[in-house]
């Protein structure tokens, strides 16, 4: 209490971190109200973090609440005052080309700048595209053993997958934290350091060299099916470590699965879909997760733009997702929308795990059914190419009946849907 009262009277005498931090202190302790209140006041002042926060939420919600550019000149504002977090969001939009201008040169530039800045998830989030652009893995071990020190959990899964970043005794005790705090993938981890890592600082322009991206080879493809719908496997779409990410951006953003009613306005919860799932807004984007959307709209030849926002599903013994169409009910409601960007004409999902049993993926019409291993991929045709919908798509998740399963799914439309630009 003693701690809080001080906070508030520097808070009260115009102390832009006071503030900042009592937002935060007043938001753990449920009062929303006075949070933003406090949130609000360490913007006006020029609190880096506080218009950080502020942007965020006009990135967040259905696009008609959102205020993309406004969000970008916030954030142009906080980077200016050395707003790290800031760097890494404004780098998301450049990438998108949401709210400003795209610029993947300078979405690099600024990425780096957060992870040379000490960033944990910008320290990250620049690992990971070092090691999936093949690029020098002695830096990005040092920059992912760092972030998971600082604190970054997500760091300290991934280091622990990967092996060789922690000594037995920091694995251990990572372990139980993120074991505690119900972290994903701890099933199976590497073997640990013999020495621990000399911690060393990496430059703004040592890390941006390690993000040049590098064309990954095209995974492997088997058609299985030649006629409508058309089915195609793909082996190895992912990585490990790109699967392992995908699972940890998402796991925090999961909610009951909902489907669209054709009936009800906004979606509504089935049981017939009884997994969780999110998608992944552009709030919850970076530059990995967009490498890795990218990369699977390549896969299967389709523009990134014409693609829904990435989800993921995660199904636990006895969730299903029963037979169903991906396409979009032709009804009054939901029409406008199949105007705007065409059909979900195309549909990827992505197997981002091993570890189950059950679990496959069942087209009852078909008689064929399938599972991938962590990384593959399986595309189907829902519609024909004028949008005219296949009945035969028809298709079922079976019910898992030991361990967990993680799938990514993307919906590709006929046309653009991306509503910038
Ligand atoms: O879980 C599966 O295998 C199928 C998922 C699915 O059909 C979907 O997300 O639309
Ligand atoms: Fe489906």
């Amino acid at each position: 209490m003693n701690e809080i009262n001080a906070l508030r009277a520097r808070a009260n005498a115009g102390d832009a971190a006071a503030q900042y931090r009592l937002a935060a202190m007043l938001a753990q302790a449920g009062d929303a109200a006075s949070a933003k209140e406090w949130l609000e006041k360490a913007a006006a002042s020029g609190h880096p973090g506080a218009i950080y926060t502020r942007a965020t939420e006009l990135l967040s919600g259905p696009p008609a609440h959102m205020a993309p550019v406004r969000a970008a000149d916030m954030l142009r504002e906080a980077v200016e005052k050395g707003g790290l977090g800031a760097a890494r969001q404004l780098a998301a939009l450049k990438t998108l080309g949401l709210g400003a201008a795209t610029d993947r040169r300078g979405a690099r530039a600024l990425l780096a700048k957060a992870a040379a800045g000490g960033h944990p998830a910008a320290m990250r989030e620049a690992a990971a595209l070092a090691i999936m652009a093949g690029r020098d893995a002695a830096a990005a071990d040092i920059l992912l053993r760092t972030a998971a020190l600082k604190g970054d959990w997500i760091a300290a899964v991934l280091a622990l997958r990967r092996g060789g970043i922690f000594t037995d005794a920091e694995a251990q005790s990572a372990l139980s934290q993120l074991r505690q705090a119900g972290a994903p993938l701890l099933d199976r981890h590497g073997p640990p350091a013999a020495t621990a890592t000399q911690p060393r600082a990496l430059r703004e322009n040592e890390i941006a060299a390690l993000l040049e991206k590098n064309d990954a080879p095209a995974p492997s493809r088997k058609v299985l099916r030649e006629t409508a719908p058309r089915l195609v496997a793909y082996e190895k779409a992912l990585t490990p470590l790109e699967c392992d990410y995908v699972i940890c951006a998402a796991a925090p953003l999961l909610t009951p699965s909902a489907v669209v009613d054709p009936r009800a306005a906004g979606a509504r919860q089935e049981s017939f879909r009884t997994s969780d799932g999110c998608a992944i807004g552009v709030v919850d984007l970076d530059l990995v997760l967009f490498a890795i959307w990218e990369k699977l709209c390549d896969a299967v030849g389709a523009l990134t733009p014409n693609s829904e926002l990435m989800g993921v599903l995660r199904y636990r013994p006895g969730q299903e997702y029963r037979p169903h169409h991906d396409y979009l009910p032709e009804d009054e409601k939901d029409y406008s929308e199949v105007r705007r960007a065409g059909q979900r004409a195309h549909t990827l999902l992505v197997y981002l795990n091993d570890g189950f049993a059950g679990g496959e993926t069942i087209f009852p019409r078909l008689g064929l059914s399938f599972r991938g291993r962590a990384g593959d991929a399986l595309y189907f045709q829902n519609t024909d190419e004028t949008g005219v919908p296949i009945e035969d798509s028809q298709h079922a998740g079976a019910a898992v009946s030991a361990g967990e399963k993680w799938m990514l799914t993307l919906w590709i439309r006929q046309r653009r849907f991306w509503f910038w630009k």
